[in-house]
């Protein structure tokens, strides 16, 4: 047996040395292309002395690309070779752009027959797999970018379907160091040899190591294990939209992001810099943010939570589900709608409303000064607003008054409704109406004041009107008055209205209940008369609604194109100077936040809200997109009206669907009572399948008197028996007690609320009272638990990638054994 073993180790060893001169190999040769991008570098530095404008231009073009070139070059990876491919030869013996053969199926005389009747085949190519592609000298392949057709039958063979696959190596790397490998065989039938020798094959169980690892606060790619299913995804076409089911753990979010990766590689003219992935929380986004840097693309795409999605608008705070659910429905774009043109007649913020008053002077013939204006209370046309505080019950004034050809004329307050009724009966945004608005003022004004009849010849009372309006429209009293009446408005201004119930109430009748109404004017009064207060989630989507309706007062530039931009046609060039850039705050990134974008990924895609998806959808209105999400994990009551709103944001392009099947995240021993769960909130769906199993069954306890000290004991169990990270799960409204029950027990441990588990993971998760996470028996709702409520206990369950442990209050009504009443296995009831 000893014997044997060592036999073993030494096989392993001479493996390891093997692939240890092939990355020596590897690192010399990128040495080489380091030194060469350097001196094109000094090169292009010496010829801009030349000083002419096409050797400037091309300079600046060499430049780029050598300093994109040295920066791929000199990123640091973890583990820049990370798989191997020994393959048979070929049906043709086509060779493709990296050096590979380019036939997936194997030559027919591949395989023989020896002269003992058994079959034998000869390996023909071996390709390692890598990071980024690196040529030899002499243009062999040394190492193929694993987004390269070549790499993926190091993905995609299987032993159903081999391909010209017969073994496939996972080499296990730091840095500069070989530390080890495992093999698949995926032809065992055969003897292969690989330059005259028997193909040695080394361990198994690449994928379970993988899965096994102690997890971080960072998620980490998964480019060495990219398993068959989730390589279709990856490397499907971007042309029209990709949608990606699958349970809990199957690595929707990690071929996502892959996929960014992936399509930057096959097209980065066409999508550096403009990939937009948008992920539910802050969390999740710090969460996955490492991930493409992982893969060699830092700064080439915009991972953004839903919350920080519109320029200068941050969301910190959460609804109440009941606000949320009224927030997020598309009965708001109607609310909205009126609200923005209502809101013509909110009172004027204090310091102009004061100007106002001022100009507001009786002497209608004063110095330089024809017009005047009246403020008057009294509302006009859509609903007026109250202002709040006692404020007047509206802001715009009724009344016009100019001095024209020697006497008064003027608008009164019906004339002034029936000119804005014409301007808003049109489509455009409220604020871009305004130079409609002061057309139809000046047509009024004349008409009063008679000017049509007192010239019979056209062409001088065209040239009478061409002066009326100049002298009337360039007076600062016109100005005014126009400020006052047709306001500049700003989005955070009319939500910031939208907090006076009785305005809101005006607003919204027939479209919410008042009861409905009321809660979200209650919510939104954290906003302050300003609108500057904190936001919520679903406050940002109503802001780049009301963005939209009113025409935004400009959005902060994007940066000034470079006029290499221009010559070379290359967005990447602001995308390297990103790189090279010293970090931004997230607050500074989300100010030059693009609002258009090539690609469109959405993480999470069940939750997002009809306002949200309009949001999004404003973003990707000319994108394909990849949409990936699990119905079963919804935390959004109302997923009819969000289906119709996702179908109106993807537009008629064609779909393209996908299922992922495998769940990489559970052990079977969590994910079994998990879909108990699964089983009560969406009866029939099936929970995908556990790849793994680690022999330990999840822990029930049960709180009793003391909670706090409950949690804390047993989150400092998990905590002795992970390595990694432990996720201690609250009802939403508990997170502030969970933090405080759990402090000082290191960072390692993190106390979430249920919303904010979405996407994470963790080693050891407790899951805190299930009842009160699904909203079941609350003491002033004794009903059961909503499909919602089940939906996101679901996904609280199954967060754990080792140990899971429920801890039961009174609510929970546990079992002898402490397993609470909404976990209990039911397959003996029936
Ligand atoms: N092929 C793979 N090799 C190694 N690890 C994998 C693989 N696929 C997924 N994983 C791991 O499984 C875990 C779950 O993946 P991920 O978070 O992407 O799943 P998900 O489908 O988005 O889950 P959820 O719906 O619960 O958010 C992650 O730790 C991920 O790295």
């Amino acid at each position: 047996m000893a014997a044997q073993d060592a036999t073993v180790d030494s096989v392993r060893d001479r493996e390891i040395g093997a692939e240890q001169n092939h990355l020596d190999q590897v690192y010399r040769r990128l040495a080489e292309k380091i030194h060469e991008a350097e001196f094109l570098m000094d090169d292009a530095a010496r010829r801009g002395q030349v000083g002419t404008p096409g050797a400037l231009a091309e300079r600046d073009a060499q430049v780029f690309r050598a300093g994109l070139h040295l920066n791929r070059l000199n990123s640091e990876f973890e583990d820049f070779l990370f798989g191997r491919v020994d393959l048979l030869p070929g049906k043709d013996g086509e060779r493709g752009p990296d050096g590979a053969y380019t036939s997936v199926e194997p030559a027919d005389d591949a395989v023989r027959t020896g002269p003992d009747g058994a079959p034998y085949a000869e390996i023909a190519e071996t390709l390692h797999i890598g990071r980024l592609g690196v040529l030899d000298a002499d243009y062999s392949p040394l190492v193929i970018d694993w987004r390269a057709p070549a790499a993926a039958p190091f993905y995609r063979a299987t032993p159903v379907d081999p391909g010209r696959v017969v073994r496939r190596r996972v080499i296990r790397s730091k840095g500069r160091q070989v530390l080890g490998v495992e093999d698949d065989l995926l032809r065992p039938e055969l003897t292969v040899t690989l330059d005259g020798a028997e193909l040695p094959v080394v361990g198994d169980g690449a994928l379970m190591a993988a899965l096994g690892r102690a997890r971080s606060h960072a998620m980490r790619d998964i480019v060495s294990s990219i398993q068959a299913e989730q390589d279709r995804v990856i490397r499907a076409p971007a042309a029209s939209v990709t949608e990606v089911g699958g349970g809990p753990g199957t690595g929707k979010t990690a071929v996502a992001l892959h996929r960014a990766a992936y399509l930057l590689y096959q097209d980065r003219r066409r999508y550096a810099g403009g990939i937009l992935v948008v992920s539910p929380t802050p969390l999740l986004v710090a969460y996955t943010e490492g991930v493409l840097p992982s893969l060699g693309e830092e700064g080439q795409v915009a991972i953004r939570a839903l919350g920080s999605l519109v320029d200068g608008a941050e969301a910190t705070v959460y609804d109440d589900p009941e606000v949320a659910r009224v927030k997020g429905s598309a009965r708001m774009v109607k609310v909205l709608r009126r609200a923005a043109r209502a809101a013509l007649d909110l009172p004027r913020p204090a310091a102009a409303g004061q100007e106002a008053a001022g100009a507001a002077g009786p002497d209608p013939a004063g110095p330089g000064g024809q017009l005047t204006f009246d403020d008057a209370a009294g509302g006009t046309e859509p609903p007026a607003p109250h202002g709040r505080a006692g404020g007047p019950a509206s802001g715009a004034p009724d009344r016009l008054r100019v001095v024209a050809f020697g006497s008064r004329v003027e608008l009164d307050a019906e004339a002034l409704r029936r000119i804005r009724s014409a301007v808003l009966g049109g489509t455009a945004p409220v604020n871009l109406m305004r130079p409609r608005a002061r057309r139809l003022l000046l047509d009024a004004l004349w008409e009063r004041a008679g000017g049509g009849r007192r010239y019979t010849d056209p062409e001088l009372a065209a040239e009478a009107r061409g002066a009326f309006d100049e002298d009337i429209s360039t007076e600062d009293d016109f100005t005014d008055f126009l400020d006052a009446w047709w306001p500049e408005l700003t989005p955070r201004r009319v939500l910031a209205a939208m907090a006076d119930e009785r305005w809101l109430g005006r607003c919204s009748r027939r479209i919410l209940q008042p009861a409905e109404a009321r809660r979200v004017a209650r919510s939104l009064r954290r906003l302050g008369a300003d609108g500057r207060g904190p936001l919520s989630v679903h406050d940002v989507a109503l802001l780049d609604e009301l963005y939209a309706l009113l025409g935004a007062p400009a959005r902060p530039k994007k940066r000034e194109a470079d006029p290499l931009d221009q010559l070379t046609g290359l967005e990447e060039l602001t995308t390297w100077a990103d790189r090279n850039a010293p970090r931004r705050s997230r607050a500074e990134r989300a100010a030059e936040e693009r609002t258009d974008y090539a690609h469109v990924i959405v993480d999470e895609a069940q939750d997002l809200t009809p306002m949200q998806w309009r949001l999004v959808g404003r973003r990707g209105r000319h994108a394909t997109w990849t949409v990936v999400g699990d119905p079963a994990q919804s935390s959004w009551p109302a997923p009819e009206e969000a289906a119709e709103a996702r179908d109106e944001a993807l537009g008629r392009r064609p779909r393209r669907q996908f299922t992922l099947t495998v769940n990489y995240r559970n052990p079977a021993e969590i994910a079994k009572p998990a879909a108990r769960v699964l089983a009560l909130a969406m009866p029939g769906m099936e929970a995908p399948e556990a790849v793994r199993s680690t022999g330990v069954e999840p822990r029930f306890a049960v709180a009793g008197a003391d909670a706090g000290g409950a949690v804390r004991r047993e989150a400092e169990r998990l905590l002795g028996e992970v390595d990694g990270t432990v996720g201690v799960v609250v009802a939403m409204d508990r997170r502030a007690e969970a933090r405080r029950w759990l402090a000082g027990l290191g960072d390692r441990v993190v106390a979430l609320g249920s919303l904010e588990a979405k996407g994470l993971e963790y080693d050891g998760v407790l899951v805190v009272s299930p009842a009160e996470i699904a909203g079941k028996g609350a003491p002033d709702d004794p009903g059961g638990a909503s499909p919602t409520g089940l939906r996101v206990l679901y996904v609280a369950l199954t967060r754990a990638t080792q140990r899971l442990t429920v801890l039961s209050g009174e609510r929970d009504r546990p079992d002898p054994d402490g397993v609470p009443d909404l976990l209990r296995d039911r397959s003996q009831e029936a």
